[in-house]
């Protein structure tokens, strides 16, 4: 690991500097307001929107139309910040950028919105606590999942109510003027540990000095496409942000892959950022181990909450294993509680693994706010000390794994923290002879995925796709 701290002081007065380098000829800071009176619990004050107009006229050239994007996460998340220290009236200092900065084989780099509060200086009472600003990245910042998670992590719910953090948002052509609306979104939620919001196209600006880079953004597999072919397309996505992260990123920068095909895309992640830990990248199962603990409370007829140590193994897709035999029910292992090892095998695996589809099903598309969700978890897990006899599930770099599996896969495996941000494979869960073979199948389709995509992964021989099967998401059966 790398000496970079994780997290770099805030200027007291605001963070103006650290953006300044990208909004050439547009520093200067349009509006200043300080002295507004709270009301209730809530900060009451009034800002700016021309930074955000900005970003679009400068690219109107090339601006595709925007995406529709759902907007019910803003209000829940919002709701959680009403309990937070925010008596203290504030400053706000935006500055706008009024241009592209520039044009480089063809990418245009928009660094424009930037909102700083000034309350260090004034409000010492609110900000003496606080922890340095988080620089959180986050790509497909316009999609479903973004629109519920972006209000989280601002509010304070994720990271804690003394974790101040800078949003860094990652768009592309389609998705500008959804962003904007994001952007917009943000600010008028008044989340005091928001201290600044950056939007761009260039995941090398955007990616800069990351200490967590939330990798959501990724083609869905649309009728009639191979699943070779989403490998390959998102594939590259991935060498392409890995690369980026490699050279810009805090070098302690934990990654989450969320985009899918999560795992194999968090491979060539590892294998394209050779300066950035492997241990820090992970691909989202979280989601998965929250459907099996729901589904085992029911049929205990238990609240989930006393439904503890559920490990996910393997691949997030079918092949997925959500683990009933080291999992326990008011601190009994579950066969000792579901007396029904058919329905364990044949009803509660599959339902596990094939929640995604039948989601789609009914919704028409995949799921969004219980992934959101599940990364808040997944993130939480990592700051929070795991409870003795607990776990939490994370796809992770298998190098040096205890369970014998094939060293160079990105594989859900049951974790703890001590609650530093890092986490430690749990080495001693039971496998039996019918989880070894689940194990196996998973790891099987996890090193047929890694052959598919050889050609984007340095060093490798050259990809050979032997996937026949389509079992790769828990959305697409
Ligand atoms: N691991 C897990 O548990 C789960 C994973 N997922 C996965 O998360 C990802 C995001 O889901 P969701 O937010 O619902 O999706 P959305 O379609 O709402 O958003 C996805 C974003 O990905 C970006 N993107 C990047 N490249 C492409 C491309 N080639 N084609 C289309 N979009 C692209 C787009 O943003 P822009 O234009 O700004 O680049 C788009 O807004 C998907 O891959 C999904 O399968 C979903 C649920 C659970
Ligand atoms: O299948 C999808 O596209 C969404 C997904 O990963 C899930 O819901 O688990």
């Amino acid at each position: 690991m790398s000496g970079v701290p994780a997290a770099r002081a805030t200027p007291a007065g605001g963070v103006a500097a650290s953006w300044d380098r990208h909004a050439k000829g547009s520093t200067q800071h349009v509006r200043s307001i300080a002295g507004q009176q709270p009301i209730t619990a809530y900060l009451r004050y009034r800002t700016t929107m021309q930074q955000q107009m900005a970003f679009s006229s400068s690219v109107r050239g090339t601006a595709l139309p925007a995406k529709p994007r759902a907007s019910n996460g803003a209000a829940r998340a919002r709701l959680a910040v009403r309990g937070q220290s925010q008596q203290a009236p504030r400053s706000v200092q935006t500055s706008g950028a009024a241009t592209a900065e520039a044009v480089t084989n063809g990418i245009v780099t928009s660094p424009l919105f930037r909102l700083s509060y000034d309350t260090d200086n004034e409000h010492p009472d609110l900000t003496r606590s606080w922890k340095k600003t988080m620089k959180i990245a986050v790509t497909g910042a316009a999609g479903q999942i973004s629109n519920h998670l972006l209000f989280m992590l601002a509010s304070g719910e994720v990271f804690g109510r003394d974790q101040p953090v800078a949003l860094q948002l990652l768009g592309s052509e389609r998705s500008r003027e959804a962003l904007e609306g994001v952007a917009m979104e943000l600010e008028d939620s008044l989340y005091p540990l928001l201290r600044e919001v950056k939007l761009g196209i260039d995941a090398h600006k955007v990616f800069e000095d990351a200490d967590w880079a939330l990798l959501i953004g990724a083609k869905p597999r649309g009728p009639g496409m191979e699943r070779s072919a989403l490998l390959d397309i998102n594939g590259q996505i991935f060498q392409e942000q890995a690369r980026a992260l490699n050279e810009v990123a805090s070098r302690d920068c934990k990654m989450l892959v969320v985009g899918n095909p999560c795992n194999t895309n968090a491979l060539i992640g590892i294998h394209n950022a050779p300066d950035l830990p492997a241990r820090n990248w992970h691909a989202l199962t979280r989601l998965d181990e929250n459907r099996a603990k729901c589904q085992l409370a029911i049929k205990a007829g238990k609240f989930y909450t006393s439904v503890t140590n559920v490990a996910i193994w393997g691949n997030h897709s079918t092949t997925q294993v959500p683990d009933f035999l080291n999992a326990k029910i008011g601190g009994v292992r579950v066969p000792n509680v579901i007396r029904d090892q058919q329905w364990l095998k044949e009803e509660f695996t599959p339902k596990v693994a094939n929640r995604g589809g039948a989601l789609i099903k009914k919704w028409g598309r995949s799921s969004a706010a219980s992934t959101a969700v599940s990364i808040a978890d997944h993130l939480r897990s990592l700051y929070t000390p795991t409870a003795p006899g607990d776990c939490f599930s994370t796809a992770v770099y298998t190098a040096g794994n205890p369970y014998g599996l094939d060293e160079d896969l990105v594989f859900s495996m049951p974790c703890r923290s001590n609650g530093d941000g890092n986490y430690e494979v749990i080495n001693d869960f039971v496998i039996d002879d019918w989880l070894r073979d689940k194990l196996q199948e998973s790891e099987a389709e996890l090193q047929k995925e890694r052959d598919c995509v050889g050609h984007l992964i340095p060093g490798a021989s050259k990809a050979v796709c032997a996937i026949t099967e389509d079992t790769m998401l828990p959305g697409e059966n």
